[in-house]
């Protein structure tokens, strides 16, 4: 997945991002690109590590994703220095504790731009009382580096050390908000580039007023820093967990204008059309929204056509996608309602394959 990892490749990794996009995207009347850079290095806020076993030694190892062979991974120099601090001190204290290492398999951190690591060890073995205490012990020596959080995870066990979330907090333009993550969860890995994505986005919908519905809104990333560029906001999200941050993401920012519910973008769909009726939208009057702005961030499989239709009914899309291809088919029917307006690319994964781009249409005259 990762190839060149090197300062001295990015400048030209970008420009060879930018011209594929250009060439994918040539058969529609595209605006100058807006560029977001990524920090070359130590820009990743998670990384997941299988484990191996060596007799008495043990290490990180991945997989090359073209000719599936293991490879040892002793530092990750795209993850943040505090993955790359933990990832060995964590060996350091696991090596000779036999119920912390024994079958353990894998090892996820999640850490952030605020400085706090989440560790999940994921084991092939059921988890005990003295995983538990040697676990306790282990947080309270990790805890020199950051504060840190440990879960322990099995066929059907999750034990948590006091909690199983990190708190973020990014700054858009002059504003900061603060945001729980929750582990297993969705979350923009790159963060300082999510920071610009948020700010491209809250500026391209500032002054406009009305409502803006959100379609894919995890734990509101994108709902909390636009809300007040609008009257009212409601999110959809399918994700139990990412809608449960989500609110407690609306609370901790003190905002009184924003609602999340669960849902599909399909149901969602079919509520707004009137097909179906759902109690979860019960206290909720969709014909009271003013439909002027929509914002979808939707997973690599782009929008259903239903959903394209959705969103084909408002004055202004904000299209956030993290795969070209289904962007692209989209939009293929969204021109033939709306113009591009802006698009930008956010390089959230540096010497990776994969591009994140911004697109904002408006409804033809
Ligand atoms: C690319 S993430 C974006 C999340 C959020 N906008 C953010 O910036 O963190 C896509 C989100 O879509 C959710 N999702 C996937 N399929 C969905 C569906 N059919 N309907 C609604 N949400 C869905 C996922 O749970 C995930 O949170």
């Amino acid at each position: 997945m990762f190839s060149h990892i090197a300062p001295q490749f990015y400048d030209k990794q970008l420009d060879n991002k930018q011209d594929d996009i250009a060439k994918l995207f040539s058969e529609f009347d595209l605006p100058n690109f807006d560029i977001f850079r990524s920090e070359p290095l130590n820009y990743r806020l998670r990384a997941e590590f299988r484990v191996w076993h060596d007799g008495d030694d043990l290490f990180y190892i991945m997989f090359n994703s073209e000719t599936k062979e293991k490879y040892r991974v002793d530092t990750f120099p795209v993850a943040s220095k505090l993955i790359n601090q933990a990832m060995k001190a964590l060996l350091d204290e696991i090596k000779d504790k036999p119920s912390l290492r024994h079958r353990l398999f894998q090892v996820d951190f999640l850490s952030t731009l605020s400085g706090e690591l989440l560790i999940s060890l994921l084991y092939h073995r059921q988890l005990d009382e003295e995983w538990l205490t040697e676990a306790a012990t282990l947080k309270a020596t990790l805890s020199a580096i950051a504060p840190v959080d440990i879960i322990g995870r099995a066929k059907k066990q999750k034990f948590i050390l006091d909690k199983d979330y990190v708190t973020e907090q990014l700054t858009v333009g002059d504003k900061t908000y603060i945001y729980e993550q929750v582990e297993n969860s969705f979350t923009q890995p790159n963060g300082h580039v999510n920071e610009q994505m948020l700010l491209w986005a809250k500026q391209g919908t500032q002054n406009i007023g009305g409502d803006l519905i959100e379609l894919y809104c995890g734990n509101g990333n994108f709902s909390i820093a636009l809300a007040e560029n609008f009257d009212r906001v409601l999110g959809t999200e399918i994700s139990k967990t990412s809608v449960k941050s989500a609110q407690t993401n609306i609370t901790a920012n003190k905002l009184n204008n924003v609602d999340i519910i669960r849902m599909s973008s399909e149901d969602f769909s079919q509520a707004m059309n009137g097909e179906r009726v759902f109690r979860r939208l019960e206290g909720f009057d969709l014909k009271s929204y003013n439909y002027d702005t929509v914002l979808v961030d939707p997973p690599r499989a782009g929008l259903d056509s239903d959903s394209v239709e959705l969103v084909s009914r408002f004055e202004r899309i904000v299209y956030i996608s993290c795969n070209p291809e289904t962007l692209k088919e989209n939009l293929a029917e969204l021109v033939k309602t709306h113009n591009i307006e802006k698009f930008a690319l956010f390089d959230q994964f540096p010497y990776t394959h994969h591009v994140e781009t911004g697109v904002i249409l408006s409804r033809k005259k």
